[in-house]
């Protein structure tokens, strides 16, 4: 009597071990996704992304092989959130994330960098390739996006920036951005719904 005694409370004391265990496991799981997800997109948020970008940057400095970044900014989109509402340019948010991701390689990275701005890394990617993606991804977000507002349907476009990060070149993780974000700016210059591929002056030294 006394033996069973023990034995279930043995067993008892391990299955509400294991069961904290499984709930502190499942508490781990809930904060790194906090941390990691942007919540309106599910895509990895600004932080996840450059820790993402840091990881395959180096691993095509290893592999000798160009590095492709697309900054994504959709354009004039504050007259979406005015013309039909914030939950509306929510949804447009959503859907071009969708469209952004369905186009891309498994190895590619897609994140949120923040607001209406999105960032592509295609890892050994060089820039004839990586502008056809751009100007496909243009395409599709053109044709695919759109916002409602009453019975009208507002066709949304994007501007992308290109920037190619070359092994040896010495560009750290912000030169990367910047130039991608500088990319984006003569995108947005000459006109929108377009994609601007950078060519940095020759003999342009980073990194130091
Ligand atoms: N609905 C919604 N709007 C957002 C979110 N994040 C940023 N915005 C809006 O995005 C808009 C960005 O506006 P601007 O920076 O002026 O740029 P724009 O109107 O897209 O114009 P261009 O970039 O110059 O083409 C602002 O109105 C922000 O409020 C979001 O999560 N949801």
């Amino acid at each position: 009597m006394l033996l069973s005694f023990v034995i279930l409370s043995i067993a008892m004391h391990f299955k509400s071990t294991g069961f904290l265990m499984m709930c502190h496991e499942r508490k781990q799981v809930l904060l790194d996704r906090m941390a990691n997800v942007d919540v309106l997109t599910e895509l990895p948020n600004r932080r996840a992304l450059m820790h993402s970008l840091e990881h395959v940057w180096q691993q095509c400095q290893r592999c000798h092989t160009p590095l492709s970044v697309l900054m994504v900014d959709v354009d004039h989109f504050k007259r979406v959130n005015d013309a039909c509402g914030h939950p509306e340019g929510d949804k447009v948010l959503a859907q071009i994330s969708r469209v952004l991701q369905s186009h891309v390689r498994p190895s590619d990275i897609v994140g949120r960098y923040g607001g209406e701005e999105f960032v592509i890394a295609c890892p050994h990617t060089a820039s004839a390739e990586a502008q056809v993606l751009a100007e496909r991804l243009c395409a599709q977000v053109r044709s695919a996006v759109s916002a409602h507002h009453d019975t009208s349907a507002w066709p949304i476009t994007i501007s992308v920036g290109l920037h190619v990060c070359l092994p040896g070149d010495g560009q750290t993780l912000e030169d990367i951005v910047l130039l991608a974000d500088q990319a984006l700016y003569h995108a947005k210059a000459d006109g929108r719904n377009r994609v601007h591929l950078l060519t940095p002056s020759p003999g342009t030294r980073f990194g130091t």
